[in-house]
């Protein structure tokens, strides 16, 4: 089926692209190892606070987007907005089965 959204700015095609669980793996990796200049370590290092900043910001964006931007806008922030949640996973310690066991 193709994609609903086109080919929003930015946005990653063919091998670069990544599923959800794949991006969960990746950056569990780089808290792991702290790897240096991910700023995924960095926003980590901040705590929850900073992180529900975040996901506040770019829930509102995606609201935003989706009510006065494009299909396309919405997605981009949409990416965002599930990148954040999955700081806020690692950051209490939660896995994906914790999560999806409330799906
Ligand atoms: N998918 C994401 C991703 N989505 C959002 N973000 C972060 O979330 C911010 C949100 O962007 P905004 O445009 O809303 O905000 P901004 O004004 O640009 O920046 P701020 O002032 O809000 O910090 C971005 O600037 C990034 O810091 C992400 N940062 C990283 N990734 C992926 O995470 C992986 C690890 O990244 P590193 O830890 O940086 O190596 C890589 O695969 C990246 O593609």
């Amino acid at each position: 089926m193709p994609s609903v959204v086109g080919s929003p700015r930015g946005a990653r095609t063919g091998r670069e692209r990544k599923t959800f669980d794949e991006l969960f793996v990746e950056l569990g990796g780089k808290w792991r190892e702290r790897t240096p200049g991910s700023g995924t370590v960095a926003a980590l290092d901040l705590g929850v606070h900073h992180l529900g900043k975040k996901l506040v910001e770019e829930a509102a964006e995606t609201w935003m987007a989706a009510e006065h931007e494009s299909r396309e806008r919405a997605a981009e922030e949409l990416s965002q907005l599930l990148y954040w949640s999955q700081l806020m996973m690692i950051s209490l310690g939660l896995s994906l089965d914790d999560v999806y066991s409330h799906l």
